[in-house]
């Protein structure tokens, strides 16, 4: 069984306009409201791809509650504890020729909420994949995904990190299966820019040598490059298509890559597959179904 943590869902309103103007009264042309949220993405994703997974992670008020009812009307199994106070963030994501974000802070997390966390993690199983995304609450300790991993080691459960920063480098220990950096935040990470492939590969294949098992660094409108467990380095160049909206791109790969990864076994197709459905969300209002996913796979790079 796959599960997602998010300790910071939302419900993302996706807006899309001429264009947006600071200061004045501005106008949407289309809007909608999604789960969002980067563990509860890739559970959408994995729904959508025919993939069962549970998502954990916390809920509050109206919000809360409407999340939850979308998550289940999109396939999803959830389990998101219910918080005292305040409300599921609203994070607004404006589509206005370029792409803007504001994303809010969330209901604060208290310890005995953690602790019944803690509580469903302990009931994971030798087999289960975990999937830790997302920025971690202020309220939080900022090495709670480092304390899971921890507490969890050694259950034969596997771990997949799409983290920043230190919050990625100081879970490594833990030999995450797969972490998902772009390649602007591996550059963060060794606190440079990577300029070309070869110095991606480089500090990619670093990552491993930390305790990464499988490096997916991904690119954008540039692609991927996967340095794999298996010693392979694969690369890829997206498909083409036009870009609506790019949020959500980077969890749909990681629904891709494990999707692929469990039904063959085969680094490559688990590639591919993380490949097609990151663009086909790129390419599509918000994330891609299966359909969108399948057809992106049969084009030529
Ligand atoms: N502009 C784009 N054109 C085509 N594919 C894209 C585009 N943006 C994202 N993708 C696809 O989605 C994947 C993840 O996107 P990326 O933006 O790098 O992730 P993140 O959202 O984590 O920063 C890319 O590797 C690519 O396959
Ligand atoms: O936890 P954060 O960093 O605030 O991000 C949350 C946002 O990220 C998303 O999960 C999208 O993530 P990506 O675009 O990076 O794949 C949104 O659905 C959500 O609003």
């Amino acid at each position: 069984m796959i599960y997602t943590v998010t300790f910071n869902p939302s419900l993302d309103y996706v807006v899309q306009m001429e264009r947006l103007t600071p200061g004045e009264i501005n106008r949407t042309t289309v809007e909608h409201v999604y789960p969002g949220g980067k563990g509860v993405n890739v559970s959408v994703v994995l729904s959508n791809l025919k993939v069962k997974s549970r998502v954990l992670g916390f809920k509050a008020g109206f919000t809360g509650d409407n999340l939850e009812h979308m998550l289940e009307k999109f396939g999803c199994d959830t389990d998101l504890i219910l918080l005292k106070d305040g409300f599921t963030r609203i994070n607004v994501k404006i589509n206005a020729g370029e792409e803007t974000e504001i994303n809010g802070q969330g209901p604060f997390i208290g310890e005995d909420d953690l602790k019944n966390l803690y509580v469903k993690l302990d009931l994971l199983k030798e087999g289960d994949i975990l999937v830790l995304a997302g920025s971690i609450p202020g309220t939080l300790p900022s090495d709670v995904y480092e304390q899971i991993m921890c507490r969890l080691q050694g259950r034969g459960i596997r771990f997949v990190v799409d983290a920043t920063k230190d919050l990625l480098l100081n879970v490594l220990k833990y030999r995450p299966f797969l972490i998902k950096p772009n390649n602007h935040e591996l550059g963060e990470m060794f606190g440079r820019n990577l300029e070309d492939e070869d110095e991606i590969i480089t500090h990619a294949k670093k990552l491993q040598s930390m305790g990464a098992e499988n490096v997916l660094v991904s690119m954008a409108g540039d692609g991927a490059i996967l340095a794999a467990e298996n010693g392979e380095i694969y690369k890829s160049r997206p498909p083409k298509g036009k870009v609506v909206n790019s949020v959500g791109a980077g969890d749909s790969m990681v629904a891709g890559f494990l999707t692929g990864w469990l039904n063959t076994g085969d680094y490559k197709k688990a590639f591919q597959l993380g490949i097609a459905a990151g663009s086909a969300s790129a390419f599509c209002s918000w994330l891609a179904g299966r359909e969108e996913i399948e057809a992106l796979l049969k084009e030529p790079a």
